[in-house]
């Protein structure tokens, strides 16, 4: 008899609750949320405004603490806030006093590390943006695209396993959103910092669904607040996903198919287009 049990998943989240205490009482942001996600998966979460999607990734990185069920990274329940996870949020947040190179290095000084002992893998990871010329700029200096770029990389320096991306690209242009997800996946799988590197499990926030659907492995819809999870889809595009992907068939009825999980309605069939 095989006794072997397949690998337990990477990021584990049981029945997770969660309500905050809010001056005009409490807020159910989330109730009842499952999910397993394996390592080196790139996951999406959608849902309408106000579903609990930042909620759920201020969980998992253990910056809020659930007030039910829990979360269980690489086999540690998450208590308080993990070393393991890289943070991108909307608006890439950089010191504007300092250089490119120096908001890239920041973490190292919050976890008592050396700065120097980064300084290479941060210009390295400057350079595999296109930010390599930059470094001793300061963000005042780069478009916002640059800066979250730039921002990307500082979630990168201490080579964390889990990216925890909130809604990171939603403030770009439509050109620079795009360029931003092949960069992204370019990143993630398609070309690694150093010979070795585990692909990164990712969480990614949106509210594009055709975005969610090119960059992921699986789509998790939720639902109105309190957050559920309504479905979750397997995205069966291949990879390496080009620019020839996100005008594939494929990635139109996958998008249409999910517009319909998120309005409960079949949009196929109505008198408008969807964008
Ligand atoms: N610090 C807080 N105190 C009280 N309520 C909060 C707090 N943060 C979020 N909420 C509430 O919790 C719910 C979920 O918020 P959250 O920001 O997680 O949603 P979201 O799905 O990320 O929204 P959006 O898509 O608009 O960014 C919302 O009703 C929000 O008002």
């Amino acid at each position: 008899m095989n006794h072997t049990s397949p690998p337990s998943p990477f990021i584990e989240i049981d029945d997770v609750h969660m309500v905050y205490q809010a001056e005009s009482g409490p807020v159910e942001a989330l109730r009842g949320i499952n999910l397993s996600i394996n390592r080196g998966e790139f996951v999406s979460l959608v849902g309408p405004s106000g579903c609990g999607k930042s909620t759920l990734l201020r969980c998992i990185a253990g910056l809020r603490p659930v007030t039910g069920g829990r979360i269980v990274v690489d086999g540690a329940p998450v208590v308080k806030p993990i070393p393991k996870v890289g943070m991108v949020f909307q608006t890439a947040i950089m010191l504007k006093w300092r250089t490119v190179l120096d908001n890239v290095l920041l973490p190292t000084e919050l976890y008592g590390l050396k700065p120097a002992d980064f300084r290479d893998r941060a210009h390295d990871l400057l350079k595999l943006v296109g930010l390599g010329d930059f470094a001793k700029k300061r963000p005042g200096e780069l478009s916002g695209g640059m800066q979250q770029r730039a921002s990307l990389c500082r979630a990168l320096i201490l080579d964390p396993p889990i990216l925890l991306m909130d809604e990171p690209f939603g403030a770009l242009d439509a050109m620079t959103r795009d360029e931003m997800n092949l960069e992204l996946l370019r990143i993630w799988g398609e070309q690694r910092i150093s010979e070795g590197a585990e692909r990164k499990t990712v969480i990614f926030v949106t509210h594009s669904i055709p975005e969610a659907c090119f960059l992921s492995d699986r789509v998790v819809v939720m639902s109105p607040r309190p957050g559920r999870v309504a479905s979750i889809k397997p995205v069966q595009l291949p990879r390496p996903r080009t620019v020839a992907t996100r005008v594939s068939p494929e990635l139109g009825r996958m998008t249409l198919e999910l517009y319909n999980d998120l309005t409960q309605k079949n949009l196929e069939t109505m008198p408008q287009t969807v964008s």
